[in-house]
């Protein structure tokens, strides 16, 4: 799916949280969202969900509004995700449910989605009980088990062992390369967007400050706020 973002304004009370005028981003690429905290990116992946309406402005997919039918190939993937009080296998089936995919076919994709993210002895386990980043890992198979058309995650390894992180990078990226879907993804860790991200997109205060390819940024980059954030983080996570 191709989003373009047109003179976008985001506003809660009279704080302008979001003020995007144009971001294209094409089908098939995997784009990293990074800033500081509050710079806006959850709201912008809201927005493009169609789960928040913006203040101004608009978001197109294939040159067409946002609506109910583009809606559902799209998936969200929340920062504090929320499962249904049902078991494991209730959750990640929901999506399929709600598509009328077969009785048969839901089983068997689900079972796949729980065996490729190490979760089938938890399936028959209430939703409510499971821990943190068991809670992060079911919420991801649900957000993906309808193979949706552009999958927006924010932050979606915060929580998850360091063990872990390798599984769901590879089903994002396989998924990318399969279905050739739009990616979005939200991350604090810039070792992440450097192994998985095509291109970044660096918002602060609700605006985007550097958009293109990662290495090219990371490199050349000689803005102070992207730099200082940057070469931090880098740090951070390659001690
Ligand atoms: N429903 C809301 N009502 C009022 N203010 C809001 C609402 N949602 C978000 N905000 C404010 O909008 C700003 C941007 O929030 P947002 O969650 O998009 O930031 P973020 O970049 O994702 O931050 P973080 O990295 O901390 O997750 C913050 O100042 C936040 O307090």
């Amino acid at each position: 799916m191709d989003i373009k973002v047109s003179n976008l304004k985001k506003q809660y009370g009279n704080k302008i949280i979001l003020d995007i005028e144009k971001l294209e981003l094409k089908s098939g690429k995997i784009y990293g969202i990074i800033g500081p905290n509050g710079a806006g990116k959850s709201t912008l992946l809201k927005i493009i969900s169609g789960l928040e309406e913006p203040t101004e402005g608009e978001i197109t997919i294939n040159g067409e509004k946002l609506d109910n039918i583009k809606m559902k190939h799209i998936t969200y993937s929340n920062q504090k995700p929320y499962l249904y009080r049902t078991t494991v296998f209730n959750n990640v089936s929901y999506p399929l449910k709600f598509r009328k995919i077969n009785k048969e076919n839901i089983n068997s994709t689900v079972n796949d989605i729980l065996r490729e993210f190490k979760i089938e002895h938890i399936k028959e386990q209430q939703a409510v009980r499971l821990s943190g980043g068991e809670t992060q890992k079911v919420a991801l198979a649900r957000a993906l088990v309808f193979n949706p058309r552009c999958i927006l995650l924010d932050e979606p390894t915060a929580n998850i062992d360091p063990d872990y992180i390798d599984l769901i990078e590879k089903a994002v990226i396989k998924r990318n390369k399969k279905n050739h879907c739009t990616i979005l993804i939200i991350t604090h860790n810039i070792s992440q967007a450097r192994r998985i991200c095509d291109e970044i997109i660096f918002l602060d205060k609700g605006k985007v400050i550097e958009f293109g390819d990662m290495k090219d940024i990371f490199t050349n980059s000689t803005n102070n706020i992207t730099r200082k954030f940057l070469d931090a983080e880098y740090c951070v996570f390659n001690k």
